[in-house]
This record gives structure tokens, C-alpha cells and sequence, in this order.
């Protein structure tokens, strides 16, 4: 494959030329037609990923260098998501770095005092972040993305729309800083949150009002329950019962590669980057994904303003940690079906979206290309779980998810310990809740060390087998 940048500037700017649009990738395979001397190249632009659309109808620019060929020999399809996983384009770079830079600068010398360049200050924008945002855009087919300092950042800036009066519809079971973000806004601002089962059309359709809504923001799965919110249809209910409310979505659990909530109908789709999209727990950051050139504009505002953007070193980790997305989160799901098996053939109830017991599996299947990688699982007694958490090797006692190693929680001490008891209790939140965010190891040491785990804290069996056993 060959990148824009294998070809000199001048051809690449005939090109542009010609096509009226800015190239921003040219991909070839030589040799494939029956002249050997010409060669025949797909060329994308910042229009779209589709090779097909493009119809560059045999550009000759130089006989031993670029001929454009229709492709026609080529796939008339998009390319798939792994594909988009890896394309990283970087225009513009004058040594055709194979690696997206790190701009590690602050500010950026302009040439006019009243005219200013690309760049001016990283606040506003920055080279890294920028090839960063605009990957995550052919990725995730949005308007815009934007990349901020960590997942709570861009929820904060998505919130930062509503105005005092607005009111919120947000799910009873999310993650326990989404709860403490929203208490802090309902308690400050003058902005009314409900919560309310969002495994519900008719409860968030009866929580709607009409002049008041400004956003439903859904998780789906939920964190740490793994309930699934039909995305589809509330989106048609709000957009219809009230146009200018927004459907948000938090996609973390799914990541652009299982799920894509802006194609379900949702305005925002936005995720804590550092779980699936950065895969190796070494970064924060979060990303915003939006469906309208407007409330792009507003968002790109806010960030500027608040000064959250993603700086470039993480910029550039997030950027490599994407390339593996696909593969990883392959791999994590297959392990995470075979652990969610296991533990439900033992006698536990287990809450995962793959599982045939799922009460949900039909609707999210309709809705996601896997059940994801995180399942959580009840026990039965507090204490029993505990053990079952301290008695792990291969799964490390961690919050977060999405990294390429196993992790294993219990949500009530530590994600959501931030959500008041009575509350957790109200919302029917298990203390014994255990949560598993399943790696890329070898099925057989997470399978090994969880049933050591299990057995050492002698709750292999569920209370009612054991009982049975012991009589
Ligand atoms: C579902 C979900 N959304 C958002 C966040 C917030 O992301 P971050 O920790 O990157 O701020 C988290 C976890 O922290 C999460 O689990
Ligand atoms: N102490 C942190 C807890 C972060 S939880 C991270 C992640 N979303 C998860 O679900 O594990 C806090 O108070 O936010």
C-alpha cells in the first residue's frame, strides 16, 4: 500500500487539482493491470472512504509515476472498520513521516500579523490532535470528532449546551462519575436530571418534556449491569416528541468498532478513550463524536474556551492504540463469551449481552456487532465476592476497562462507590456485583485463575448447589 506522501508533492497537487478536493491518502497496487507500466490507484479524499465514489477517469500525470485508473477492478464497497482502524493519513507532512508526529509545541509561528495560520496556539488546535480527530471521524462517519483530556471532560462539555431550566433524562444504572457529574449539575444549576430505566422506551418517553428536554443520554450497555437501552427508537421518540432535545450516547463499552449510535439515530456519541480506544491503560482522554455541523461548532467552542482538547502526546498514544482497536476487542470478546459461559454453567447469574439468558441479547444484537468484552456477575454474599477479587492473579483488582489486560472489580467498592448507598440500593445496584473487563490473555490462564479464585474462596458453587452438595 502506498500512502499520498510516496509521491511527490507536485503530483500530489496535480491531483488535487484535478479531482477540485484535497487528497488525503493514495493507495495503489502496482503492477495489477495487464500494462505493467501503469499502475492504477485508489485515491480518497476528505470527502469520503468510499473508493467507488471517486471517479478520477485515467488521470495521466506522468507515464513512469501516477496514472489514475477508474478503479473498476477495485471493491465497490467501504472499506471495513479494521481497515479504517489502520489508515492513518497525515497530509501535508513534509518527509512523509509513516507515524503521525508528536507537535509537542505550545504556540506556532505565524507569517502575517493579521492573518493566521492552520495553527496558532494547541488550545485551539494541534497537528497530532488534529490527524487524531480527523481519523476518528472516517472511523466513527461523524460530522466531527473532537479528542478532550479524558471521558468525564467531554461529558462535561457536552453538558455545558443546556441552559438553566433545561432538564436531563439519564438512565438509573451508568457509571458512578456520569451520576456524580450529573448531582453536581442538578444540585448547582438550575437543570432538572431524572433518572429512569432506560431498558424502558415507555419510562423515558413518560420522563419527556416537550419545551424542557435538551438531552436523553443513554449508556448502552450500562455500566456495570450490562442493560441495553433500544437506541433506535428512543432517538425517533425524542427527536419526534421534542426536536431540539439531543440523544447522547456514552459508547465506551461498545467502541466505534461494535457499535456506531450516531447511525442508530443519536446526535452525540461520545467515549472515555481511555478504556477500548487507547487499549493499554497508559492514557486518559475522551472523545466526542457529532452528528450535526451546528452543534460541532458549539462543541468546538466550548473545548477552545475550557482548554480540555487532548494534548499531543496523548494525542499521538491514543492514534497508535486505535490502529490495534479491531484485533484487540476481537480477541477480548472471545474470551469474555467463554468467560460469561463459564461462570453461568457454575450456577451464577451473570449479566452479559451475549448470553442466550440475557433478556436483551435479541434488541442489542440488532443494534452492535458483539456483546463487548465487560460482563459483571453476582454472587450472592459480599464477603464471598470480596474473597473471590483478592483471590485473583491474572485478573488485576482495577477499576476501568478496555485494556489489554484482564481486570476484575466490584463496582459498589470502587467505580460507582461514588454513588450514595441508599441510593445504589434504591436502584437495585448489587453490593456482591462483580465486574470483569476481559483481556486478550490466553483464555485458558483467565479461566484458570478465575476458577482457583472461585474455589479458594470456596464459592466454586452457588449457595444453593453447595447446600445440596453439603447435605
Ligand atoms: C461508561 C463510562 N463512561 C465514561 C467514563 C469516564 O471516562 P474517564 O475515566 O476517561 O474520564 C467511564 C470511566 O471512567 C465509564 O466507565
Ligand atoms: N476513583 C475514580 C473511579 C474511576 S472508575 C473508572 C471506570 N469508569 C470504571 O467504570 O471502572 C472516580 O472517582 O471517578
Amino acid at each position: 500500500m502506498r500512502q499520498l506522501n510516496d509521491f511527490p508533492i507536485s503530483k500530489v497537487d496535480a491531483i488535487e487539482n484535478f479531482l477540485g478536493q484535497e487528497c488525503t491518502q493514495l493507495w495503489g497496487e502496482g503492477n495489477h493491470h495487464k500494462n505493467k507500466e501503469r499502475e492504477s490507484y485508489v485515491l480518497m479524499s476528505n470527502e469520503t472512504m468510499t473508493p467507488s465514489s471517486l471517479s478520477p477517469s485515467s488521470v495521466t500525470l506522468s507515464d513512469s509515476a501516477v496514472v489514475l485508473d477508474t478503479p473498476q477492478d477495485l471493491p465497490q464497497r467501504e472499506f471495513g472498520l479494521a481497515t479504517r482502524c489502520v489508515l492513518v493519513s497525515n497530509p501535508g507532512d513534509p518527509y512523509a513521516a509513516a507515524s503521525v508526529p508528536i507537535y509537542q509545541t505550545a504556540t506556532f509561528k505565524q507569517s502575517s500579523a493579521c492573518e493566521m495560520g492552520a495553527f496558532d496556539y494547541t488550545r485551539s488546535g494541534n497537528p497530532t490532535r488534529s490527524a487524531l480527530e480527523s481519523h476518528l471521524e472516517k472511523l466513527m462517519k461523524c460530522e466531527r470528532a473532537f479528542v478532550v483530556s479524558t471521558g468525564m471532560s467531554a461529558l462535561d462539555a457536552i453538558l455545558r449546551l443546556a441552559r438553566s431550566g433545561d432538564e436531563i433524562i439519564a438512565g438509573d444504572d451508568l457509571y458512578g462519575g456520569t451520576n456524580r457529574l450529573l448531582t453536581y449539575i442538578k444540585q448547582t444549576l438550575d437543570i432538572t436530571v431524572h433518572h429512569v430505566d432506560t431498558t424502558s422506551v415507555a419510562a423515558v418517553q413518560a420522563a419527556i418534556h416537550p419545551q424542557k428536554t435538551k438531552f436523553v443520554l443513554l449508556e448502552s450497555p450500562t455500566n456495570p449491569m450490562l442493560k441495553i437501552a433500544d437506541i433506535r427508537t428512543i432517538s425517533a421518540l425524542v427527536h419526534e416528541a421534542c426536536p431540539d432535545a439531543l440523544v447522547i450516547v456514552d459508547n465506551t463499552m461498545m467502541s466505534p468498532i461494535l457499535m456506531n449510535c450516531l447511525d442508530l439515530g443519536a446526535d452525540i456519541e461520545y467515549h472515555s478513550g481511555t478504556k477500548y480506544l487507547s487499549g493499554h491503560h497508559d492514557l486518559m482522554a475522551g472523545v466526542i463524536a457529532v452528528k450535526e455541523k451546528a452543534v460541532a461548532d458549539r462543541i468546538y467552542f466550548i473545548i477552545n474556551s475550557i482548554g480540555c482538547g487532548l494534548a499531543p502526546f496523548d494525542s499521538y498514544l491514543l492514534l497508535r492504540g486505535i490502529k490495534t482497536l479491531s484485533l484487540r476487542l476481537e480477541r477480548q470478546q472471545q474470551n469474555a463469551e467463554k468467560i460469561a459461559e463459564f461462570l453461568e454453567s457454575s450456577g451464577f447469574t451473570v449479566y452479559y449481552p451475549g448470553l442466550d439468558s440475557h433478556p436483551q441479547k435479541k434488541l442489542h444484537m440488532s443494534m452492535a456487532k458483539g456483546a463487548g468484552a465487560v460482563l459483571s456477575f453476582v454472587t450472592g454474599d459480599v464477603s464471598k465476592s470480596e474473597r473471590i477479587v483478592e483471590a485473583c492473579k491474572v485478573w488485576g483488582i482495577s477499576v476501568s476497562f478496555g485494556c489489554v489486560n484482564s481486570l476484575i472489580s466490584m463496582p459498589c467498592n470502587m467505580s460507582h462507590a461514588s454513588i450514595p448507598a441508599e441510593v445504589r440500593k434504591a436502584r437495585a445496584l448489587p453490593d456482591d456485583l462483580i465486574r470483569l473487563c476481559v483481556g486478550i490473555e490466553d483464555i485458558e490462564d483467565l479461566l484458570d485463575d478465575l476458577k482457583a479464585a472461585l474455589d479458594s474462596a470456596e464459592s466454586f458453587y452457588p449457595a444453593s448447589k453447595k447446600k445440596k452438595t453439603i447435605a
